[in-house]
Order: structure tokens, then C-alpha cells, then sequence
């Protein structure tokens, strides 16, 4: 449960009561909490943790949110390697190269710096307990998976119990992993983590039960982070309690120092659940469930999933090869793996779902084996298999994403192409934008990369416009920078280091060009 008092936010004495709106800042009386309202209104957080029997805990919104408000802006509890990961650098948790990194003078763990070698979270936790234990860790493999990093998340989130008893006590009022004894997981991470840990640190600082729930609490809230490659995991506390939805309404990005921030790109309405998605939004629905079924333990049922035509985007749908105009869809999300039938309501064609899935496994195959980045692979792909897959088809949109970056992609790239590929790489930005924003319309990240695709593609044709002297020319250029404001709205709250923040910095510098251009016109009549 989350913590019953707390220090009062004016006298910091030990308090009971908490604000009602956000249920985070405590008083020790109804005089402290008035005298702190100026200070803490614009403090005062958007949500509260309610609890239903269904989805536990989760975060419903006190009052409206406004398009682009931070919700929540956390720093993590704990931060490790990933459990599946090629040996990484234990300080900053970027990959190591065989002969170009260090090892811990102290303990033997792979570092790429001295001050890797210092990092905090490296020498009170991995460090201090492989120095106890007397012998150094010998790490030779480091082109594949590493079975001994597996341990290394659970064992810095076990440590926070004698290094700071506040955060391990915010640890353990997460939820915890439901394991069966018969699962694979269960039998992996007993033998990779729950008896490994104290075996090989030659410890027996913590219980079994110990051990079990606290891994399976970093199973359950740990976070990817992006920030290194591989990406690393963190696990927050506040953060913990939001729930899933494959249409999520809030965007999470990640600050240059590990901090989540969850923000609303289109706004919430007061009453509403907050929520944000446990997987990739991009993936069809059976590989969504299966993902959350495997790693979070439920069975999605949000409405996405529940809407088999996916806001009639038939995401997952395939073409009918009966008639003209029918898409093959389930009945169901409960008959998702039952026969699926045409749409046309003249068409009876009826197809198993063993085809389907057979197909499906067909082209995913067949898209695994194509080199994503040469635009003519991409093309001869979609042209082919729009003939059996929905337009919208998870499939067609993967390789649509990778053709509207590709196409004019390098140095002066978008002024040296025809105006065809222009426009196709204009058409497959809108058509992608379309379907994005009904079937998750707050994944900012991907909308901000393809508005920004969208914007380079309307500049080159407003420019080209331009030198011919065509009358549509300034309307292009303001469009384009329409979108170019646009992605710097969805792409602003990611970190610099990241590609979505390189992107969002180029936005900056081409609206304020396109600014100037526009101006220019407006100055000279035109
Ligand atoms: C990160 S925790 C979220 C907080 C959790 N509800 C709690 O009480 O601590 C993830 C867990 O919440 C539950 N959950 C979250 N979203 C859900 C959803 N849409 N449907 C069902 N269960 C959900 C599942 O048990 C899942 O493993």
C-alpha cells in the first residue's frame, strides 16, 4: 500500500492527513494544509492512486489535464542492467567491446572508466558484495547474453535494505510477480537469481521470499530505459502504480539523468484512468497480450484489445481473396483464435485461424529476411502484400514507418530525389499519421518522428514550388512548418542524447528557417 503518513509539509512534523487532490503532500492539521495551498496548488499533482479488484492500483485524474502537461516526473529507486543483456558497463550500463574497457580493480566487473569505476551504484552494491566474497568476477564472453548480469537488478534493488532503508521500504509496496512453480520463468529465475544470488555472493543476507519478491517486483514495474544501448531498467516507485492500456493517454520519455516523465499530449478529462502502455502500441493485438500475459502477468482486456477492428483500422486485419471489399477479422477478442470471417456481409468466406496464423508467420518471415533500409526492398513489399493484408495491416505499417525515413534520408538526400518519391514519401507520412492517431494517438514519439518526415517532405516541395513561382508555395511552407511545430511539441520532452532528441533540436533550427522564409514572403506580398 502506499504510505500511510508522512513528514507535515510546513512544520515537518509527523502527519496523517493528506492532501485530497493528489493524496502525496501530508499535514499535520487543517491550518498547515491552508496555510500551504499557495505554494502546493501549483505543485499539487493531477491524479490519485485508487484501487479496483480488477487492476489493482491506478492513477485516476483529479481535474482536467491540459495537452502537454507533465503528470509525473520521477527519478528511480534503483537503475541496472537489463536481465537478458550482453555484458554491459556495471557504472554507466553502456555496452563494453572485448578488448576496449576495464575491469574493477576492486571486484573484477566490467567498467569503461575510472569514474565508472567510482559510480555509486556500482561500488555500495555488485562491488561491495563481490569484494566480501573474496574472489573477483571473471567476465570473458561479451559478444552474447551474459547469464550472471541476470542477477544484477535484483541484487542492487536487495541491497537498498541496508543502504537506504526509505527507498527499499518504497520498493516493497509494489505489486510482485504472481509465479506459478511450474512456469519456465519461475525455473529460470530461481536458478539464475533466487538461488544464485546467495551462492555466489556467499550470502545470506536475505530470505528466499526475499529474494523471490523483490525480483519479481523489478519484473513487474521495471521500466526499459533507452538512454544506453542496450537499454537498461529502472524501477520508480510513483510511477509503478500507473496502468496499462494498448491506447494509452499518456507519453513517457526519459531525461538525460533516468528521470520518467509521463505527460499528456492531447489532454484527459477529469475522472479518467491514466494510463500508458506496457508494450509496443505498433504490435498487433495477440503479440500485445501475449507480451503483457508473459511479463506482467494479465490478460489485456482494454479497449483496444476488445475492438476487433481496432477503431475500425483493421490493424490485424487480412484482405478477403473472395471478394472485392471484405477484410478477414475474429468475431471476437474471446474467439481471436476461432475461425475469422469476411466483413462484406455478401461474402461468406470463412477462413481458420490455423491459415491466418500460418500466413501471418509467412510474412513476418519473409519481412525478417529483407534489408528494412533500401527503399526499393520496402516498396516491392508493401506493393505485394497489399494484395493479401489490410492497408492499415501491422506488417504494411512497420515497413512504411522504415520507407518514410529512408526516402530522402542523408546529406542534402531530400533535395536530390524526383518529385514522385517526394510524394510518396509525403503520402505514406500522412497515411501513417492517419493511423496512428486513431489507434494510439498519444505514442509521441513515433508521431514526432513521422511529423517531422511529414515537414522535411512539404519544405523541399513548397521550395521547389518556390522556383517555379507556383502560387501554392507559401501555403506548402506553412504546412510544413505546421508539422515541424508539431514534432517539436511531441519530441520535446526527450532526452538530447536520444535520436527523437537530435530530431526535435533539427526541428527547432528548420522552423525557425522556415519562419524566416515565410516572413520573407509575407513581407514581399506574396
Ligand atoms: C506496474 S503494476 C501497476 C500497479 C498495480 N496495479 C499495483 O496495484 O501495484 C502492473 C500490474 O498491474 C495490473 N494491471 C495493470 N494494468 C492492467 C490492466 N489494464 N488490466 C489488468 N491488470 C492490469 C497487473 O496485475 C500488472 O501486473
Amino acid at each position: 500500500m502506499v504510505a500511510d503518513r508522512g513528514k507535515c509539509a510546513v512544520c515537518n512534523n509527523q502527519a496523517k492527513s493528506r492532501c485530497s487532490g493528489c493524496v502525496q503532500a501530508f499535514y499535520c492539521s487543517v491550518e498547515h494544509q491552508r496555510a500551504d495551498w499557495k505554494n502546493h496548488k501549483p505543485l499539487c499533482s493531477p491524479m490519485r492512486v485508487c484501487h479496483n479488484e480488477k487492476i489493482g492500483r491506478h492513477y485516476v485524474a483529479t481535474r482536467d489535464i491540459k495537452p502537454g502537461e507533465i503528470v509525473l516526473r520521477e527519478a528511480p529507486l534503483i537503475i541496472g542492467p537489463s536481465q537478458v543483456t550482453v555484458p554491459v558497463c556495471v557504472g554507466c550500463l553502456k555496452e563494453v567491446r572485448e578488448k576496449a574497457h576495464g575491469e574493477c580493480e576492486r571486484c573484477g566487473w566490467p567498467v569503461c572508466s575510472k569514474s565508472c569505476q567510482e559510480s555509486i551504484n556500482h561500488t555500495k552494491n555488485e562491488c561491495k558484495l563481490t569484494v566480501e566474497r573474496e574472489d573477483k568476477v571473471v567476465i570473458k564472453h561479451f559478444s552474447t547474453v551474459h547469464p550472471t548480469y541476470s542477477c544484477l537488478l535484483p541484487l542492487r534493488c536487495l541491497m537498498l535494505k541496508e543502504n537506504d532503508p526509505e527507498r527499499w521500504k518504497k520498493l516493497l509496496e509494489l505489486q510482485t510477480h504472481d509465479y506459478k512453480d511450474d512456469d519456465a520463468q519461475y525455473k529460470q529465475d530461481m536458478e539464475r537469481i533466487v538461488e544464485f544470488i546467495p551462492r555466489f555472493f556467499k550470502t545470506n543476507k536475505w530470505t528466499k521470499d526475499e529474494i523471490i519478491k523483490v525480483n519479481g517486483i523489478s519484473r513487474i514495474n521495471g521500466h526499459e530505459v533507452p538512454l544506453t544501448n542496450p537499454s537498461c531498467v529502472a524501477v520508480y516507485h510513483r510511477a509503478s502504480f500507473f496502468e496499462h492500456s494498448c491506447r494509452p493517454n499518456l507519453s513517457k520519455s526519459f531525461s538525460e539523468d533516468n528521470e520518467v516523465i509521463f505527460w499528456s499530449p492531447n489532454g484527459i478529462k477529469k475522472n479518467a484512468h491514466l494510463t500508458i502502455s506496457y508494450t509496443d502500441v505498433l504490435w498487433e493485438t495477440s503479440n500485445r497480450r501475449h507480451h503483457l500475459l508473459q511479463t506482467k502477468r494479465f490478460s489485456c482486456e482494454c479497449e483496444r484489445c476488445s475492438d476487433v477492428t481496432e477503431y475500425k483500422t483493421y490493424f490485424s486485419s487480412l484482405k478477403c481473396q473472395k471478394c472485392d471489399s471484405g477484410l478477414l477479422t475474429p468475431e471476437s477478442l474471446a474467439k481471436w483464435n476461432d475461425d475469422w470471417r469476411c466483413t462484406n456481409a455478401n461474402c461468406k468466406n470463412i477462413v481458420t485461424y490455423e491459415k491466418v496464423n500460418k500466413f501471418i508467420e509467412h510474412v513476418g518471415k519473409d519481412l525478417q529476411a529483407m534489408e528494412k533500409e533500401n527503399e526499393g526492398n520496402c516498396i516491392k513489399f508493401i506493393e505485394h502484400y497489399s494484395k493479401f493484408l489490410s492497408s492499415n495491416h501491422f506488417y504494411i505499417t512497420d515497413v512504411k514507418i522504415a520507407l518514410s525515413q529512408i526516402i530522402g534520408n542523408g546529406v542534402n538526400g531530400i533535395q536530390r530525389i524526383s518529385d514522385e518519391r517526394l510524394k510518396l514519401k509525403a503520402k505514406t507520412c500522412i497515411e501513417l499519421i492517419e493511423l496512428i492517431e486513431k489507434l494510439a494517438p498519444n505514442e509521441a514519439r513515433i508521431l514526432g518522428l513521422i511529423k517531422f518526415e511529414l515537414h522535411s517532405a512539404l519544405a523541399e516541395a513548397g521550395r521547389r514550388a518556390m522556383q517555379v513561382k507556383d502560387a501554392n508555395c507559401k501555403a506548402m511552407l506553412e504546412d510544413s512548418l505546421k508539422y515541424c511545430y508539431d514534432s517539436i511539441r511531441l519530441l520535446g520532452n526527450e532526452a538530447s542524447c536520444l535520436p527523437e532528441g537530435a530530431v526535435c533540436r533539427q526541428a527547432r533550427i528548420n522552423a525557425s528557417s522556415l519562419e524566416t522564409m515565410i516572413g520573407g514572403m509575407l513581407d514581399a506580398g506574396i
